[in-house]
């Protein structure tokens, strides 16, 4: 059963590369920054998270540019580390997050997919057989074969999106680029992300679009600078966000 547990979550970001005094005084003002033990000006991302995600749980992250969903998401997929508070997540995690992640740019689209492949344990021959449907799928012809640093944007989704899709997680994290995708291209992949969300657990989504958290959510949880604000049923949620629009 895969669960998701918050508990008072913190993360901030350092700002490395700004340290004149007056560029600093002038960004104190504003309520995210604050300096560290070390004096570095950091920015405050996430603030005291607490949440319970379980099974069944279908989850929209949504709020205004900057309010922290990415980095939630992020956060959840282990790739930021939080600075205070607790986080457990528990079940397999699949992550359509960024585009290119874990990817290698030298190598092809095919050596790609089998490096996922043995990466999550499959054998020489099952890791043959995801290549070959990811190949299918994605619809790239010959370029499977040729290094993804060539790639177009729209091939690079289309890759990420037929790979992550390939098997099935029971943690799904999901940013909005996955509606990116040209429409011959997502008219198929509708069928097939259905049939992961379904699949999931638990899926959680940042996006700004209401028709997918209405489509595909049945909670949602609206940030802003960083804190949660609403935490519940989509319309009870939704109806909150517009009413403030
Ligand atoms: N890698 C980073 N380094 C420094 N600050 C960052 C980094 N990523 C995000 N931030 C900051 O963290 C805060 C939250 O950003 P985040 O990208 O999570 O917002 P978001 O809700 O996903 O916004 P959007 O809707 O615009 O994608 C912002 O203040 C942003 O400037």
């Amino acid at each position: 059963m895969a669960v998701i547990e918050a508990r008072g979550l913190c993360l901030d970001f350092p700002y490395y590369h700004i340290g004149a005094r007056s560029l600093k005084k002038r960004l104190m003002g504003k309520s995210r920054l604050h300096t560290d033990p070390s004096n570095r000006i950091v920015v405050t991302a996430l603030r005291n998270l607490d949440f319970r995600i379980g099974t069944g749980d279908r989850v929209a992250l949504v709020g205004p540019n900057g309010a922290g969903k990415t980095t939630l998401l992020r956060t959840l997929a282990g790739v930021y580390e939080p600075v205070a508070g607790s986080l457990t997540v528990t079940g397999q995690i699949g992550a359509l997050i960024d585009v290119a992640a874990g990817m290698d740019n030298e190598s092809t689209g095919r050596e790609n997919v089998r490096l996922r492949g043995l990466y999550r344990g499959l054998t020489d021959a099952e890791c043959d057989r995801l290549a070959e449907e990811v190949a299918e799928f994605a619809g790239l012809g010959d370029f499977f074969d040729v290094p993804i640093r060539t790639y177009s944007a729209g091939m690079g989704v289309r890759l990420s999106f037929a790979m992550a899709t390939a098997m099935q997680p029971q943690v799904l994290l999901m940013d909005e680029w996955f509606l990116a995708g040209d429409a011959a291209f997502m008219a198929k992949a509708e069928e097939r992300l259905a049939r992961l969300v379904g699949g999931a657990d638990i899926m959680v989504v940042a996006t700004h679009d209401f028709a997918v958290v209405r489509r595909w959510c049945n909670r949602a949880i609206r940030l802003e600078g960083g804190m949660i604000l609403a935490d519940g049923p989509v319309e009870e949620v939704l109806g909150g966000l517009e009413a403030t629009a």
